[in-house]
C-alpha cells in the first residue's frame, strides 16, 4: 500500500519498548512490592492504601448498567412482578428480524454494496475480537482460524486493509500474523503500516522501523500531536499496576496492558462482585484525571482522555493512503463493539463508505448493515474478493 497523505500529524518513535511477556497479565501473575522507588529506577513504585470509595457511586455514574448490557446473552430475560422466564427463541427471532430491517444483512444487501463500489478504490477495515475471532473467556487465546487469516490475505491483495483493534498493536499483529496489512492497535493510538515504496519512509508522519521477524514497517503514532504520547503510556503503566495489585483478590479478575491503554476484564468474574471491580476501578481512576474509562464486552477500558478513537484511526489511515475526500474511495468497516460505533458514526456522517455491525442480538448501532458473527464476516471477505477477482478478469 502506498502512503501519500501531508496530514499533519508527526509520527513518534516507539516511546517504550513493550516488554511482550507482560502483554496479557493476569491480575495473580504480576508481584509488588509494597513500597519502593519510582519506575525508571528500576524499582517499584508505591501504591497507596486507598480508602475504598462508596457503591453508590458506580451506580450512580452508570458504570454497572453498561457492565451488565455489555455482550447481552442470546436469549432475553423478560421480567415480570412475580417471576422472570427467558423469552422464547421464537419470540427473540422475531426481534432480531425486525431490527434486521434497521440493519440489514451485509450479506443479503451485497449486490446494493457492490453497486455502489463500481469503479470505486474499496478499503477495508477490521475490527479484532469478536469481529474475526469470536469471543472467549481467556482474552489470550482469542485466536483467529486459519481461513479466516487466509481471507483476510486475499483481500489484503485487493485492497488496502488494516486491522483497528484496542488491543496493543504488538498483541493484535501476533494474533493475525499478516504483513501485508495495517495495524492500529490501542484504540487507534499505534499504527503500523507495511513498506510498499520507497517514498513512504518519507511521510511526515512515519518513521522506518522493523517488525518482530525483522521486517521493515511503518511508524505512527498520530495523536502525537495532542500530547506527547511518551508520557501516556507512562501514565497507563502506572494504572496498570495500581488496577493489578487492586483487583488481584477478585476471582476472575484479568488486567491487560496494551501500551497507551489498559483493559480490565469482568467475564470470569461472579455477577455480585461486578460492583466491586466497578468501584475499585472508579476510586483508582479518580487519580488520573487524564485517563477515562470506556465500555467493551465484558470488559473496562482504560485510555487517554486524549481525542482519538477508532474514527479518528480510520480518517487518518485513509489521508494517510490519498483515499481521503474523493469520490471514487468506499471505505468498508467491520466491527462487534462501543468502540467501533465511533467508526461508524465517521462513516455516516462523512459518507465515507460502509459500517457493517457483527451481532447476533438486536442492538442500536451507526452502522449501516449487519453480519451475525465472524463466520459471516469471513463470507463477506470473501465474496467481496470474488468480485474483484470477477471485475478484474
Ligand atoms: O477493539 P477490539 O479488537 O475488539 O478489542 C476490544 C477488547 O477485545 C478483547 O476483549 C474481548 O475479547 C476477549 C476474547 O474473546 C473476551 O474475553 C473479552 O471479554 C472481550 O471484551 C481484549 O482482550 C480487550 O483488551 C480489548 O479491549
Amino acid at each position: 500500500m502506498e502512503l501519500k497523505s501531508n496530514h499533519s500529524s508527526p509520527v513518534l518513535t516507539d516511546p517504550i519498548p513493550v516488554n511482550n511477556s507482560r502483554l496479557g497479565i493476569h491480575s495473580n501473575l504480576l508481584s509488588y512490592q509494597q513500597s519502593g522507588g519510582s519506575l525508571s529506577s528500576g524499582k517499584y513504585m508505591t501504591i497507596p492504601r486507598k480508602k475504598p470509595g462508596k457503591l453508590e457511586d458506580v451506580w450512580s455514574n452508570g458504570w454497572l448498567e453498561a457492565m451488565r448490557s455489555s455482550s447481552p446473552p442470546r436469549k432475553r430475560l423478560i421480567k415480570d412482578k412475580d417471576f422472570t422466564i427467558e423469552a422464547a427463541a421464537d419470540d427473540f427471532d422475531i426481534a432480531y428480524c425486525s431490527w434486521m430491517i434497521k440493519y440489514p444483512s451485509a450479506l443479503k444487501s451485497f449486490d446494493q454494496i457492490l453497486k455502489n463500489a463500481k469503479n470505486k478504490k474499496v478499503a477495508v477495515f477490521l475490527d479484532y475480537d469478536g469481529t474475526l475471532s469470536p469471543i472467549v473467556d481467556d482474552p489470550d487465546r482469542a485466536f483467529m482460524s486459519d481461513s479466516m487469516r487466509s481471507a483476510i490475505r486475499d483481500v489484503a491483495k485487493y485492497f488496502p486493509t488494516a486491522i483497528i483493534s484496542g488491543r496493543s498493536r504488538d498483541k493484535v499483529y501476533e494474533l493475525v500474523g499478516l504483513t501485508e496489512l495495517y495495524y492500529a492497535g490501542s484504540h487507534g493510538m499505534d499504527i503500523m503500516g507495511p513498506v510498499s515504496h520507497a517514498e513512504s519512509g518519507d511521510h511526515p508522519n512515519c518513521i522506518r522501523s522493523t517488525d518482530q521477524q525483522g521486517k521493515e514497517v511503518n511508524l505512527f503514532q498520530p495523536a502525537r500531536e495532542f500530547i506527547p504520547m511518551i508520557d501516556e503510556a507512562w501514565l497507563v503503566l502506572q494504572v496498570l499496576k495500581t488496577l493489578v495489585e487492586n483487583t488481584k483478590d477478585i476471582k476472575g479478575a484479568n488486567v491487560e496492558n496494551h501500551k497507551f491503554c489498559t483493559s480490565v476484564h469482568y467475564r470470569n468474574v461472579e455477577e455480585k462482585n461486578w460492583p466491586t471491580i466497578a468501584q475499585r476501578v472508579h476510586d483508582i481512576l479518580k487519580d488520573y484525571p487524564r485517563l477515562r474509562l470506556t465500555h467493551g464486552r465484558k470488559v473496562l477500558e482504560i485510555r487517554p482522555v486524549i481525542d482519538w478513537n477508532k474514527g479518528k484511526a480510520v480518517e487518518f489511515l485513509l489521508e494517510s493512503l490519498g483515499l481521503s475526500d474523493r469520490d471514487d474511495v468506499l471505505a468498508i468497516y467491520i466491527g462487534d463493539d462501543k468502540t467501533d460505533e465511533d467508526a461508524f458514526k465517521v462513516f455516516r456522517e462523512r459518507n465515507l463508505g460502509y459500517g457493517i455491525l457483527v451481532s447476533s442480538v438486536p442492538k442500536e448501532s451507526n452502522a449501516f448493515f449487519s453480519v451475525r458473527d465472524p463466520s459471516e464476516v469471513k463470507k463477506f471477505l470473501k465474496a467481496l474478493v470474488t468480485w474483484k477477482k470477477f471485475e478484474k478478469a
